[in-house]
């Protein structure tokens, strides 16, 4: 921390700023480095893998320090901010010299954030939301910006689960909120690694586009973001296009956990993107299309009309496969305009960005005409609103080498003819040049001086340089001595002099006039951003769905039919991406049917037989049909569904401290609760994650409660067999089985999915294909055979469905027998002698209980309590 001894002018205006970025690593221009000092020097020095040193001024003896080049600021500031900390770059805004020994003149020049950070090379294919997030009247508002592209969406949502479920969706890095915000809702987001940012004070003098929005407290949210971004940027955000309202109704919901157990984006085992749905659709030609993508599967359509514009346009690409190639060809060479529409904004776009804008557009008017050509109408009709900004493109063409050097500041960028005075100034610096090249031959001629030079240097311009040896040979009337050298002596003529102010003007001028060029050029394109942003994300949407027609090409996929009713019909389904990864099409296909009577499958069979490949299918197959892409299947008919909830797998969140088994029961907890007729449910083992009986028992009643209340189309596997009796008493459940067969001892897998229930489990089986040790395996296999001998096994399982299968789906007719239903859960516990106290309390309890209106959740819960209090 700052010494008490009296600072140096300098760090005293070090510190001045750093107050005023109490929260962010200061940056700090000193010469060629950026500097950082005290705490932001010790811990950036072990960030940024630095030499701590201190600095050596007497006053400011033992201030800690670091620093890093200037030219590499780029690198140093993605790290510190890919690590979740902000950064401000503090530059100097005077050229030290014209200084005149006073303090240089520095300000902070921008602030990059883990929300606001661009042009990431590694993340082009990546949309970076910076969030803010707002609440009143008991709801939260969420707006969302990638300041990359320029897009600004809001929403409103009812709760505290959906808030961070859409902002994991989201995957944002950094959320703004207000000094007032709640600080309770805070500590959540933080824990799953989300930078919260607070902004106490509204900007009020800007420009932004709000007609979209009609709620007073969207508009709120947005302005809180847009704020942030005024304040963290300092400079022109007029490529943010016109915030847009959206609900999340109006999609196919999934909450982070779906996304994430179906690997739609990251592998769960590596966490990158290979082995993903994303992985197999990305056929995209550009970055903006991947991305385009990406946010098409997070927000799946729930509207048959835009699903079948979808497919139609997917359709003339699989149908037109030489314009299609020809189409890729010319995509290829578009580079990312949203981003470089960004750039022109910003004020951060040089000449090699112009040209690659350049490219980008030289390359639409061709694929305007392959896509007419095709003659399709929906596609015409399409393709007819694509404005070529062909003036931008002109522009360029006329203005800027086709080679330009990255810095704007130094010349070369402007080419000849663009602008006359320009001309000049150029074409009398490379005449200068000719002629001091056709003076040095005449003075070494004139004077017989062979190795006479012409120099030039600061200090005194153009000289002719005279080696010390040829002295005697220097014309004393036209050369005036101007510097000696310990070999050499220097001179100036009156005729050098002349042409020297001549050439300097001129390259002096040429330079800061191509600047102003270039600066005029910037601006005219930055009128035009509205335009390339549009034709963005025209050609964004033409590139995902030629996407989607090439894998559908590829794997052979059919085009979903989408029908209305509680009916579901696949023929020959395949899992896309496990399909994919197998070889020599070893995929076994499998048919789904629900039909109108059907509201579960019970999916049994063997480890390892493929069930929660089967379920995964189905699901994948409903994003990518609600997506617009094409399906793997023989035939497909499905409805619309409106949320798909997820059960699969053991996910542990340590950061809330929640175990296996509570993440397992809040799942289904959400899905019970907010599920419909139009939802799927994929439920993996539902109960595995406890005591045999208390999973069997609450598997039996999740599944009565889903066929009573629920009713939406739901997979759910078991290895709990005796649930598939159920289906005599349930007449939504049907069992279907992945087959397995045994041969010679050994377990042989058929992954056909077959009606009815499975006979046999094969854990041993398993268990010796993943090489235990063979004692183990005796051991286990004389245990199983003694269990299915004993009777209690067979107790077991009559008795565990019975009752409990009673309590949801009871008929009013038939009375319940509570005191049946509380041994024969518990089928352990030995008849009861004498009825202590605790134990009249449970049961007065349970005889009071209305079970017919208690959840399964809440009945799992109450007997946990009973039977605590029991013990
Ligand atoms: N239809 C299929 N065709 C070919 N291979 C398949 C098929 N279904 C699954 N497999 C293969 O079998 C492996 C195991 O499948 P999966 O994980 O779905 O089994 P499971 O029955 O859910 O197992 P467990 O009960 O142990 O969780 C998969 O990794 C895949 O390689």
């Amino acid at each position: 921390m700052p010494q008490k001894t009296k600072e140096t002018p300098m760090m005293e205006q070090y510190l001045e700023y750093k107050k005023q970025y109490p929260d962010a690593f200061l940056l700090y221009r000193v010469g060629d480095f950026y500097e950082m000092f005290y705490d932001d020097a010790v811990k950036g020095s072990q960030i940024l893998e630095l030499t701590l040193t201190s600095r050596n001024k007497k006053a400011d003896e033992g201030i800690p320090m670091c620093g890093v080049p200037h030219h590499a600021i780029e690198g140093y500031i993605d790290t510190l901010v890919d690590n979740g900390y902000k950064v401000a770059v503090c530059d100097q805004l005077e050229n030290p010299a014209d200084a005149q020994g006073k303090m240089v003149k520095r300000g902070v020049t921008r602030v990059v954030t883990p929300g606001t950070i661009m042009d990431k090379s590694s993340q082009a294919k990546e949309n970076n939301y910076i969030t803010a997030i707002t609440t009143a009247k008991g709801k939260f508002g969420l707006a969302y910006a990638d300041l990359s592209t320029g897009e600004v969406k809001v929403t409103s949502v009812d709760n505290q689960l959906d808030l961070t479920n859409e902002l994991q969706n989201l995957d944002t890095k950094e959320t703004v909120v207000s000094g007032k915000f709640p600080q309770k809702y805070l500590d959540r987001l933080r824990k799953i690694g989300i930078l919260i940012s607070k902004l106490d004070e509204l900007e009020e003098n800007y420009s932004f586009d709000f007609s979209q929005i009609t709620s007073d407290d969207e508009v709120s949210t947005v302005k809180l973001l847009i704020s942030y971004l005024i304040k963290t940027q300092m400079r022109s955000l007029d490529h943010l296009k016109a915030a847009q309202s959206y609900e999340t109704s109006s999609y196919l919901l999934m909450d982070h956990n779906a996304q994430s157990n179906l690997e739609l984006f990251k592998n769960i085992r590596t966490n990158k993107k290979s082995g993903t749905l994303l992985w197999l659709l990305d056929e995209t030609k550009t970055a903006m299309g991947s991305r385009l993508l990406k946010q098409w599967l997070a927000r799946p359509l729930i509207s048959v009309e835009k699903l079948h514009q979808r497919q139609k346009l997917v359709q003339v690409f699989l149908d037109n496969y030489f314009q299609r190639s020809s189409f890729q060809d010319y995509l290829t060479k578009v580079y990312d305009l949203e981003r470089l529409a960004g750039r022109v904004a910003y004020g951060t776009v040089n000449g090699r960005d112009l040209i690659q804008l350049k490219t980008s557009l030289e390359q639409v008017p061709e694929i305007k005409s392959i896509l007419l050509d095709i003659g399709d109408d929906n596609l015409t009709s399409y393709v007819e609103k694509i404005d070529e900004v062909k003036d931008v493109y002109e522009l360029i063409d006329k203005s800027i080498v086709e080679e330009p050097p990255i810095s704007v500041t130094g010349g070369g960028l402007i080419k000849d003819n663009y602008d006359e005075q320009l001309d000049k100034y150029l074409d009398a610096s490379k005449n200068g040049k000719q002629w001091l090249a056709t003076l040095k031959a005449k003075e070494q001629d004139e004077t017989g001086i062979n190795n006479l030079k012409i120099g030039y240097n600061k200090v005194f311009g153009y000289y002719i340089e005279v080696s010390r040896a040829n002295i005697d040979k220097v014309p004393e009337d036209r050369y005036t001595r101007k510097q000696t050298l310990v070999n050499a002596e220097r001179y100036i003529t009156p005729e050098l002099k002349e042409k020297e102010s001549l050439i300097l003007e001129a390259e002096e001028k040429s330079k800061s006039l191509e600047y102003h060029l270039f600066d005029q050029i910037r601006s005219k394109i930055k009128a035009q951003i509205r335009r390339i942003q549009a034709l963005a994300n025209i050609l964004s949407q033409l590139d995902v769905l030629q996407s989607f027609a090439v894998v559908s090409e590829e794997y052979h996929y059919v085009a979903p039919k989408f029908i209305e009713g509680h009916q579901l019909e696949i023929k020959n389904g395949r899992h896309p991406v496990v399909e994919k990864v197998l070889s020599n099409n070893s995929y076994i296909p499998n048919d789904v049917n629900f039909d109108d009577q059907t509201d579960i499958l019970l999916i049994t069979g063997p480890n390892m037989s493929g069930k929660s490949t089967y379920m995964r299918q189905l699901a994948l197959t409903v994003i990518m049909a609600q997506i617009g892409c094409f399906v793997p299947a023989e035939s497909a008919s499905l409805p619309i569904f409106d949320h798909i909830f997820t059960r699969i797998g053991a996910a542990d969140d340590l950061i809330s401290g929640d175990s296996t088994f509570m993440v397992e029961m809040r799942e289904a907890n959400d899905a019970l609760k907010n599920a419909t007729e139009n939802s799927l449910i994929i439920f993996d083992e539902i109960g595995r994650g406890t005591a045999t009986y208390d999973g069997m028992a609450l598997a039996q009643a999740i599944i009565e409660y889903i066929d009573k209340n629920v009713k939406a189309m739901t997979m759910f596997s078991t290895h709990y067999h005796e649930l598939t009796e159920l289906e005599s008493q349930l007449p939504g459940l049907r069992n279907v089985h992945v087959d397995a067969s045994e041969e010679n001892g050994d377990l042989v897998f058929l992954h056909k999915v077959l009606p009815g229930p499975a006979d046999k489990s094969y854990g041993i089986h398993v268990a010796k294909l993943a090489g235990l040790p063979e004692e183990v395996l005796t051991s286990a296999g004389k245990i199983l055979e003694g269990l299915e001998k004993s009777s209690i096994h067979t107790t077991v399982s009559e008795s565990i469905h019975e009752p409990v299968a009673k309590t949801p789906t009871q008929s009013p007719k038939e009375p319940v027998e509570e005191d049946e239903a509380q041994l024969s859960l518990f089928p352990e516990t030995k008849p009861v002698k004498k009825v202590s106290n605790k134990e009249n309390q449970v049961i007065k309890e349970l005889n009071g209980k209305d079970l017919m209106s208690v959840t399964p959740i809440e009945a799992i819960n109450l007997l946990y309590k009973w039977q605590k209090k029991l013990k």
